[in-house]
């Protein structure tokens, strides 16, 4: 069964309490009439934070530009932070901390300039924050911008956009440019972020390792719609890859309820499934006369059987 012929019960974008931080409904985007965002509808509470998961080219850039208003968008709605994303909202849009994938802005600048010249911005900048930030992610405060790396500018994009204390932080791929000594110092100062009540992170990348570490909520965006939303624990439990094996091999995969994905190689059937019920599989190996061994998937085998 290929991905684009899941079963219904995946998609399934799930209702949430009242007020969500982001709500989205029909959202649609194309470009040169090729629609990349079909329909999206996703509810963010807050307090949470979301793992954007979706394979390259999925649109998650796309979506997280279209939900903040950097990108037009051509159907649907988006609800930030509780009022419309069209109307103007100076105050609200303080409340929001952005790093995009690539960060590019005014290369002439030196680092300390351009903190303080963003600082201005905003009324709750968190001063001691940034430069401990720059110190421990050793950013030279006279550098100009356009003479750091790629990573360092990343660096500076989430000091950047963490420094304002903002409510609801969105990063698109935050981590994809930097060491991995700064991936973990990035993790834990987003951790630190979230211990502040009420607090919301967004944040895709396809380095699921991270999403575990932060105990993610995974949201996935596949054929231009957010397919589900579901706490990590969650998919843990409800996800099992079965792992048949006898000696004359498979010729077909035999029906099973839940059965999201089947693969044969030689004498092994592994098949994907939701809500397995054990019994259900146990009789199956046995009828079949094959040995059985139940695995939990890791978030990455989860990620390249669904997605
Ligand atoms: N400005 C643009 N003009 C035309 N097509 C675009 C534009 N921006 C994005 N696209 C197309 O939209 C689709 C989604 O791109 P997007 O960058 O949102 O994907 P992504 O999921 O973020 O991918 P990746 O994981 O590789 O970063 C791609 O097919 C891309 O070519």
């Amino acid at each position: 069964m290929s991905a684009a012929e899941l079963p219904l019960t995946l998609v399934d974008p799930i209702a949430l309490p009242a007020a969500p931080v982001l709500h989205v409904q029909g959202l649609v985007k194309s470009f040169d009439k090729r629609e990349v965002l079909r329909g999206v509808d996703w509810s963010v509470p807050a307090g949470r934070v979301i793992g954007l998961l979706g394979r390259n080219g999925a649109g998650k850039t796309t979506l997280l530009r279209c939900l903040l208003g950097l990108s037009p968008i051509d159907g649907g709605q988006v609800q930030l932070l509780g009022a419309p994303m069209t109307e103007p909202g100076g105050e609200r849009m303080h409340r929001i901390g952005f790093v995009p994938q690539t960060f590019d802005l005014f290369p002439w600048m030196k680092v300390r300039a351009y903190l303080d010249f963003t600082a201005a911005f905003y009324a709750r900048w968190d001063h001691a924050l940034a430069a401990r930030l720059l110190q421990g992610w050793e950013l030279d405060p006279k550098q100009k911008i356009g003479q750091l790396s790629q990573g360092q500018r990343q660096k500076l994009a989430i000091v950047r956009a963490i420094a304002p204390q903002p409510d609801l932080l969105v990063l698109d791929e935050p981590v994809a440019s930097l060491d991995p000594q700064a991936r973990r110092a990035f993790m834990t100062e987003l951790l630190e972020l979230m211990r502040h009540p009420g607090k919301t992170v967004i944040f895709s990348t396809h380095i699921t390792a991270d999403l575990e570490r932060a105990g993610a909520d995974i949201a996935l965006l596949r054929d231009g719609r957010i397919q589900f939303m579901r706490p990590l624990a969650e998919l843990r439990e409800r996800f099992v890859r079965a792992v048949l094996t006898r000696a004359e091999g498979w010729a077909e995969a035999p029906a099973m309820a839940g059965a999201l994905k089947a693969t044969v190689a030689g004498s092994e059937l592994q098949m994907l499934l939701e809500d397995a019920d054990p019994a259900v599989l146990r009789a199956l190996a046995e009828q079949a006369g094959a040995e059985l061994r139940v695995e939990t998937p890791t978030l990455e085998d989860l990620f390249v059987e669904l997605a």
